[in-house]
């Protein structure tokens, strides 16, 4: 199965998940987060990277035009707002959702022009949009499997992640408050388990 690390912010621990079998690598532009790297520490980390590892971020707040700036070093982009006037292929761009039903999903066709959709923990009162440790409402995500290359996110873990891969099936497993020491800074240890729990799911 496929794994993308997320919140990675230093060389070190992106080379480890490049090394250890992981699909993608996560940076996290938006300033909130505590994951947050500045996205020319990003553009000196993937350049140090083997090609294979795909190179994705966060984007929120960010213009079209920084977007595709990004892109010249990113392979997908992570957006958490649809964006119906974006003027470049979709298909790089992982749509992120906090949804906990169907009623709350973009219309099926809207959906069907990014690349990718990753089901996230639903929106809660405190505002957070991720990296939150809670889970996702794996029946609607096995519900959105059937149509989407659908990323699995929210609160997957070494004790949990091979049962939801089995549950839902999806295209790939996303992790970020799961594998680390401490917000921004990965524990290897976990991170390898991590995916090698991925790995070896039936
Ligand atoms: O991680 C953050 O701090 C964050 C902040 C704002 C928007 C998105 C954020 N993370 C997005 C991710 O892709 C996480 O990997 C995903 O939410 C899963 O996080 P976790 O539940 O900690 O595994």
């Amino acid at each position: 199965m496929k794994a993308k690390i997320c919140g990675i912010t230093t060389l070190e621990d992106a080379s480890f998940a490049a090394n250890h079998g992981a699909w993608a690598i996560g940076f996290n532009f938006y300033k909130n987060s505590p994951r947050y790297v500045s996205l020319q520490k990003a553009r000196e980390i993937t350049s140090q990277l083997p090609k294979h590892i795909i190179k994705a971020g966060i984007l929120i707040d960010y213009s079209q035009h920084e977007m595709l700036d990004a892109l010249e070093f990113l392979d997908l982009v992570q957006i958490y707002q649809q964006n119906p006037s974006l003027f470049f292929d979709k298909k790089r761009i992982i749509l992120a959702l906090q949804a906990s039903s169907k009623d709350e999903l973009p219309e099926t066709p809207i959906l069907q022009e990014y690349g990718f959709i990753l089901l996230d923990a639903p929106k809660q009162q405190d505002g957070l949009l991720g990296g939150t440790g809670r889970l996702a409402n794996w029946d609607l995500a096995r519900e959105l499997v059937k149509d989407y290359k659908l990323i699995l996110a929210g609160g997957l873990n070494n004790s949990n992640v091979a049962t939801s891969i089995k549950y839902v099936q999806p295209f790939a497993v996303d992790v970020a408050s799961g594998v680390e020491e401490r917000p921004g800074s990965k524990n290897p240890v976990a991170v390898k388990e991590f995916l090698m729990r991925c790995e070896n799911v039936k």
